[in-house]
């Protein structure tokens, strides 16, 4: 098997996007295919190099990889090459209508109750006519003929699905400007590559029946490929997602600190009957099952991948995160505050409070409370019996209990209301460091 994911370089990755490129990656994975990225940049406008470094860089933090990639702009030669067989065919037309002419017989058709299609006038056009516009300066944007049948075919997501040709207007797949169309650059290279099965959002069911239309005039053979169509995710209001509207992108949640295996567990999961678990792609691949994606469109609700992000820390071992903390953060530390952090980015704060210096805030109203708290600090070793058996006598000396006597405690020991348990954050802080601060909230 080979599959392809294939973006537009016009913005950040989005969810969505992520979810298709992950589909694609783990049937490859999952079955010894072979997965390529395919960067569909013909809209030189707006297509960016930037945009194509920021998506490779994305997926590679997502945990994908992939076996070969090439870029669209690279194969020019091959899509004229494509386009002189299909005009060999008479499949490929020359076309002048202006946008102004098109929009106009839409309008007339739409008022005779009949089909806002294109009505394939050029198709009447001689080739003195079309030499003599050429001649006078006009360049033609040519269209794909569509047959007139109905497509159908058995999608791997959606079931039987088929599209009827002749509700549909010839495609334009080569503009005026001689630029190609993503319809036709991607059934070449599809075709060209070996691709077996196509994997994609359902914005491109439309898209298929007259793309196996055009493949199947331009190979003269029947339809190989496998087509599968997953519903497009949509953002916690039902609203959809675009790159150019920059929204939920991959790159804010990498800023942001939030895990790639949170990501990849919740989009993996999503639509699906599954819970989702936090995991990398590789611990995906075995379980999943394409053909368990619901039909219906799927909401991504940030909530939801913060509580799995929240989750997912708060059992990670030492050992998987050594090298993001911060020097001299060691398995007690991580084990200490892990349970408290909700992005892996906030354990510098609890670095600094645990070893560092911190801003400490009087309380003179609580000076007695400190003063006995300061006076029996045990002396070191420390370990978790020290914070309950000190806060015992300290309770008895002052006569508190419950917050009024750990609230403030924990103020002047961490600087913070809340935080981890301080029966094993204490013996991090250590005696120098709990006793300057209890001095210094005493004012
Ligand atoms: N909301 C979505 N949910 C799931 N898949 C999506 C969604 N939007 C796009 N895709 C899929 O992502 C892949 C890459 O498509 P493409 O680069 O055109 O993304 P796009 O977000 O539609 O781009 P743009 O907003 O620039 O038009 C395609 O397979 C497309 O079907």
């Amino acid at each position: 098997m080979k599959v392809r994911f294939a973006p537009s370089p016009t913005g950040w990755l989005h969810v969505g996007n992520a979810r298709i490129a992950l589909a694609n990656w783990l049937e490859a994975r999952k079955r010894g295919g072979t997965f390529i990225l395919r960067l569909d940049d013909t809209d030189t406008e707006r297509s960016k190099p930037e945009f194509a470094q920021g998506i490779e860089e994305d997926l590679r933090w997502l945990g994908l990889d992939w076996d070969e990639s090439f870029r669209q702009s690279d194969r020019i030669e091959r899509y004229v090459a494509a386009a002189e067989v299909l005009k060999k065919k008479g499949l490929l037309y020359p076309c002048l209508e202006t946008e102004e002419e098109l929009n106009y017989k839409r309008e007339m058709r739409r008022k005779q109750g009949r089909a806002p299609i294109y009505d394939r006038g050029a198709l009447k056009m001689t080739a003195e006519q079309l030499a003599r516009a050429i001649e006078n300066g006009k360049s033609p944007h040519w269209r794909f003929k569509l047959n007139t049948r109905t497509v159908t075919w058995q999608d791997g997501v959606l079931g039987a699905r088929n599209v009827k040709l002749p509700s549909l207007s010839d495609p334009v797949l080569i503009r005026a400007d001689g630029s190609f169309l993503y319809t036709f650059t991607s059934v070449v290279d599809d075709l060209e590559t070996g691709i077996t099965h196509v994997i994609r959002g359902e914005d491109h069911v439309t898209n298929t029946g007259i793309q196996i239309d055009i493949l199947e005039g331009l190979s003269g053979r029947p339809n190989r490929i496998h087509f599968a169509h997953m519903p497009l995710l949509t953002d916690s209001e039902g609203g959809a997602l675009s790159k150019r509207l920059g929204s939920v992108s991959l790159r804010q949640f990498r800023r942001d600190g939030i895990e790639p295996a949170a990501l990849t567990g919740y989009l993996a999961a999503l639509g699906t009957s599954n819970d989702p678990v936090a995991a990398s792609p590789r611990d995906l691949a075995q379980g999943w099952d394409i053909t368990r994606v619901s039909h219906s469109p799927a909401r991504f609700d940030t909530k939801q991948l913060l509580a799995l992000n929240r989750r997912h820390l708060h059992a990670l071992p030492f050992e998987a995160v050594r090298e993001r903390l911060p020097d001299g953060a060691d398995e007690p530390f991580w084990l200490a505050v892990r349970g408290n952090l909700d992005l892996l980015a906030e354990v510098r704060d609890w670095h600094e409070i645990a070893r560092g210096e911190i801003t400490v805030a009087p309380q003179p109203e609580e000076a007695a409370l400190l003063q006995a708290a300061l006076q029996s600090l045990p002396p070191e070793p420390w370990d978790e019996t020290s914070w309950p058996t000190w806060t015992a006598a300290v309770g008895q000396a002052a006569q508190r209990k419950g917050k009024a006597l750990f609230l403030p405690l924990r103020r002047a020991l961490t600087g913070e209301d809340h935080g981890p348990d301080l029966k094993t954050f204490l013996p991090l802080i250590g005696r120098a460091r709990a006793a300057s601060r209890l001095q210094r909230a005493i004012g």
